[in-house]
């Protein structure tokens, strides 16, 4: 049957990943052990139990809700081992469900309780992606974040030190958080300063708030790349902007779902994003928070929208066409990649 063929066929697609969070990507078995390491008391001890502190329930709320599930893994992630580890295992989750590429990101300053500096917590994270290159056969690159809740200042520490590894792991900066309570307009000054540095930017814009909060991101913080933009759709003119300018979508499902992004699946946008000719790329945000996988996210959309075997193929390709990477870089994974989808039997790269 056509659909069992997707779903198996699905999992060895060569995928990958634009939009993924470190702290939304530790295994419970990882908290367990990194609990014991560093004497830190949990409230269950098995890998069951502790999966209702870390993931979100079908009776997530918002965007907020959502958040609030990172405090419990955070406080785990506050040493260079635990980082480089974490980091180290994302490429191998990634290589499990035969990701290419990945992009991890992770804000620095969440990591800083135990003392590390900026850069320490930057060198860790690149170190294990590092690791994890050589281990899995991931190519990886990382994405620096600055928080909406975190002052100018704390957030300008961020993109200065992500500027130092540029060329080195670090591929870009984001801006993360509660949108709804902090408006882009009021990062002009951080993301200027990525714009003197020459730092890529991608922004959450459109998941929490409406179409204006990415127009702000691309015309005055920077962004040539959007986390969501799902609430594009509630402005023609910018998303023809979007459209023009081919700022790529960096689309996460499941989790677009579970934070209120949108009603449900059936407003869901996607389709008509890319009959509109929009780049979108489908992404998986948070897979510990939201319980999925990169597999899982086009398996959703496949049962979802019907999307055929080309088109899931051509989100595929949306992806590396928008990756944070050299162009000759890019060349050399968009031919690897396009070499396996033949072998795995089809016409399918037109
Ligand atoms: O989907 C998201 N929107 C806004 N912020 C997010 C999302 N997923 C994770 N974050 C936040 C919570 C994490 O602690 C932080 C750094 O990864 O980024
Ligand atoms: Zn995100």
């Amino acid at each position: 049957m056509a659909y069992n063929r997707t779903h198996d066929w699905l999992t060895r697609l060569p995928k990958v990943d634009l939009h993924l969070h470190l702290d939304g990507s530790v295994k419970p078995e990882t908290i367990l052990e990194l609990a014991l390491d560093q004497g830190i008391d949990l409230p269950v001890y098995n890998k069951e139990g502790l999966i209702p502190h870390m993931r979100v329930g079908d009776e997530c709320g918002s965007l907020i809700e959502y958040l609030s599930k990172f405090d419990f893994t955070t406080r785990f992630m506050q040493s260079g081992e635990a980082l480089e580890r974490i980091a180290y295992e994302v490429a191998g989750q990634s290589a499990e469900h035969n990701c290419k590429y990945v992009e991890v990101r992770f804000a620095p300053q969440l990591h800083r309780n135990n003392g590390l500096t900026v850069e320490e917590t930057i060198h860790y994270v690149v170190e294990g992606m590092k690791r994890g290159q050589r281990d899995f056969g991931v190519r990886a690159g990382v994405i620096a974040i600055c928080m909406r809740n975190h002052s100018s200042e704390s957030n300008l520490e961020v993109i200065r030190a992500a500027a130092k590894f540029v060329g080195k792991g670090v591929v870009a900066v984001d801006l993360a958080g509660d949108e709804a309570s902090y408006p882009p307009e009021w990062f002009r000054e951080v993301f200027a300063e990525s714009g003197r540095l020459g730092i890529p930017v991608t922004i959450h814009a459109g998941e929490a708030a409406g179409a204006v909060n990415v127009y702000e991101a691309v015309t005055n913080l920077g962004a040539v790349r959007i986390g969501h933009g799902v609430r594009l759709k509630e402005n023609s003119d910018i998303l023809e902007l979007v459209k023009e300018r081919r700022i790529p979508l960096e689309m996460c499902p499941i989790s677009n779902i579970q934070t209120k992004a949108v009603s449900g699946w059936e407003a869901y946008p996607i389709r008509e994003y890319l009959e509109q000719g929009l780049l979108v790329t489908i992404n998986t945000d948070n897979p510990s928070v939201s319980g999925t996988d990169i597999t899982n996210e086009y398996r959703v959309l496949s049962d979802r929208f019907g999307f055929t075997e080309p088109e899931l193929v051509r989100l595929v390709m949306n992806g590396v066409e928008a990756a944070f990477m050299d162009e000759s870089d890019k060349l050399l994974l968009r031919r690897e990649m396009e070499a396996e989808i033949h072998s795995l039997g089809m016409g399918l790269l037109s």
